[in-house]
């Protein structure tokens, strides 16, 4: 990979108790490439997203972020640094309007600066930069919604929408289709793609759904059994055989 990493993992070991879920994985994300990380159920993806967004600190090995030594930082701080991670929809308040969701990250990232977040409630920029963001993610139609008014498909968009409020760098996105429909999927799908290429923020997704990973990513890694199977493009990955085989004995691509 040519570009400069964004996001560097060297040689990373996770254990629960006597079992490794994750055993010397290094990989590379490079700025404003979509890169994903696939692999068969139990190869330690979930582990990984969590070592990498501070929620686990690894028992071995690095994590840089734009260069930092970023390991074992809380998921707070690493959200200050630009390094934020997609919630699930729990996480968002259903009893307020999708505008006020997406107000509620820009006034937290402008704590601090009471002056400035009255001049924003004053002058109306808290809402227009809010509507900016749903404006993003096709959603400045439905603002005065209540979240509990909207099909699954749109909270998730909702969920999308408050993560990039935060004005991130780069967004970690673990299964951002799981449970869409087709038709939502297609519009997740066509979203990402378009958010990487125009916002500036560079993405890392776990999917399972392979048609979502070999129609937005640029790059794959695939783990299996928490070691570093593969990586590549989507067509290397497609026909590597050795990906076959981990995800269905050989018989079928992933
Ligand atoms: N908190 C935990 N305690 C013990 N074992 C765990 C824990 N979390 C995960 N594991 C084990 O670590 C391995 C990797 O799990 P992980 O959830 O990271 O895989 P995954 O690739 O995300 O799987 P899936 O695709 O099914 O979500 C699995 O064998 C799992 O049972």
């Amino acid at each position: 990979m040519k570009q400069r990493p964004i996001l560097s993992v060297e040689d990373v070991h996770h254990s629960f108790g006597k079992f490794a879920a994750l055993s010397g994985v290094s990989l590379q994300v490079p700025e404003g490439r979509l890169t994903a990380l696939i692999g068969p159920n139990g190869a330690g993806k979930t582990t990984f997203y969590n070592v990498v967004s501070g929620r686990y600190r690894p028992s071995r090995g690095k994590v840089r972020f734009l260069g930092r030594d970023v390991t074992g930082l809380p998921p707070h701080r690493l959200c200050a640094l630009g390094l934020a991670r997609s919630f699930q929809i729990t996480n968002i308040f259903e009893r307020l309007t999708v505008l006020e969701n997406v107000q509620v990250p820009l006034v937290v990232k402008n704590r601090g600066t009471f002056c400035f977040w009255r001049r924003l409630h004053r002058d109306g920029a808290l809402e227009k930069a809010a509507l900016e963001v749903l404006a993003m993610v096709g959603l400045e139609d439905k603002a005065r919604w209540g979240v509990h008014e909207l099909p699954y498909g749109d909270k998730r968009l909702v969920e999308m929408a408050i993560v990039l409020a935060g004005r991130p760098q780069m967004v970690l996105l673990d299964e951002p289709t799981a449970g869409m429909n087709p038709e939502e999927t297609d519009h997740m799908i066509r979203l990402i793609k378009s958010l990487a290429e125009t916002s500036g923020t560079t993405f890392f997704i776990t999917e399972h759904d392979m048609k979502v990973v070999f129609s937005v990513a640029d790059y794959i890694y695939v783990l299996h059994q928490g070691r570093l199977l593969a990586e590549g493009t989507p067509e290397e990955i497609r026909a590597d055989r050795r990906v076959r085989e981990a995800y269905l004995g050989g018989t079928s691509e992933p």
